[in-house]
C-alpha cells in the first residue's frame, strides 16, 4: 500500500449519529489516484451516509476526512466541490426543457467575466470542452437533442459529463447503472475506466457483475463500519461477506 501522503482520500475513524444512533462508526479507508473503488453492503449499512459526510452533506461527529492532504470534513458543500469532489445522486437531477449542449453548458464552471474579444475565445474554449466530454459521455451525436427524449441511461451518462466538465479530482457516485440496459452499463465501465486517468471514483452498487467489470478494489460496509476490504476475489470469498451481503 502506498504510503500515507500518497492517498488522495484519506478517512479516518469517521463517526456520524443520528439521535444517538451510530450510522456511520469509527470508519477508515484510503483512496488513491486513479483508483476505482466500490462501497458495497446491505441496505442500511451506510454506504450513502459516507458520500453525504464526504461530499459536506451530513456533518461527522467525529473522525477526519483529508483530500489532497487537506481536512475537509468541516468545509461547507461548496467549498468541498472548489476543492475538486463531485457526487452524483440516484436520481439524474438534469434540466429536461433544455439540450444535452446546454445542460453541459450551464454546468461549465463559471470563472471571472470576460469581455469583447476575450468572450470570444473563452467561448470556443466551452464549445471545444463541450464536444470533448459529449464524446467521453457516448453523446456527441445527441447535443442538439432536449434532455427528456434522452434514454435513461443517457440521462445518467448526461449528469456524469455535467460533473465530468467541473474535473473533478474526486467523482463519487451513487448506483450509476441502476435501471440500465447490459449495453448501457458495459458502456458506463468502459466510461469509468477511462475517466480514472485524471481523477478517482468512488462508486456504491448492488449489481455484483458491474462491481466485478469496474472495482480496483472493495470496501464492504456493514453497520457503519468495514466488514471487508480488498480486491472482488478477496472479498466474494470472505466468509464474512458471503454470510451478511452476497450470500441472500
Ligand atoms: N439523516 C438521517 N437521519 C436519521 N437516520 C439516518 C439519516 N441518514 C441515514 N440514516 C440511517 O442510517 C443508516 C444508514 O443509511 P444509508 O442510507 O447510509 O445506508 P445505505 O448503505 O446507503 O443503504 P441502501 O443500500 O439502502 O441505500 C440507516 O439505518 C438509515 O436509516
Amino acid at each position: 500500500m502506498a504510503n500515507e501522503t500518497s492517498f488522495l482520500l484519506s478517512v479516518e475513524g469517521l463517526t456520524v449519529s443520528f439521535d444517538g444512533f451510530k450510522a456511520v462508526e469509527n470508519l477508515s479507508f484510503y483512496v488513491e489516484e486513479n483508483e476505482i473503488r466500490v462501497i458495497i453492503g446491505p441496505n442500511g449499512a451506510g454506504k450513502t451516509t459516507v458520500l453525504d459526510l464526504i461530499c459536506g452533506r451530513t456533518r461527522a461527529t467525529g473522525g477526519s476526512i483529508k483530500f489532497k492532504s487537506k481536512e475537509i470534513s468541516r468545509l461547507r458543500e461548496d467549498r468541498i466541490v472548489a476543492e475538486g469532489i463531485g457526487r452524483k445522486f440516484q436520481n439524474p437531477s438534469i434540466y429536461e426543457d433544455l439540450s444535452v449542449f446546454e445542460n453541459l453548458e450551464i454546468s461549465y464552471p463559471r470563472g471571472h467575466s470576460v469581455f469583447g474579444a476575450l468572450a470570444f475565445k473563452r467561448d470556443a474554449a466551452v464549445r471545444d470542452r463541450i464536444d470533448e466530454i459529449a464524446e467521453t459521455i457516448f453523446l456527441a451525436d445527441h447535443l442538439d437533442q432536449r434532455a427528456e427524449h434522452l434514454s435513461h441511461g443517457q440521462k445518467q451518462w448526461l449528469e456524469i459529463g455535467m460533473l465530468l466538465i467541473q474535473d473533478p479530482k474526486l467523482l463519487m457516485l451513487d448506483e450509476p447503472v441502476a435501471g440500465m440496459s447490459v449495453a448501457e452499463r458495459v458502456k458506463t465501465a468502459d466510461l469509468l475506466n477511462r475517466i480514472i486517468k485524471d481523477r478517482a471514483v468512488i462508486v456504491i452498487e448492488h449489481d455484483m457483475k458491474f462491481v466485478e467489470d469496474i472495482a480496483h478494489r472493495v470496501t464492504v460496509l456493514h453497520q457503519g463500519k468495514v466488514l471487508s476490504e480488498g480486491s472482488m476475489g478477496h472479498v466474494k470469498n470472505d466468509p464474512r461477506v458471503v454470510e451478511v451481503y452476497l450470500g441472500h
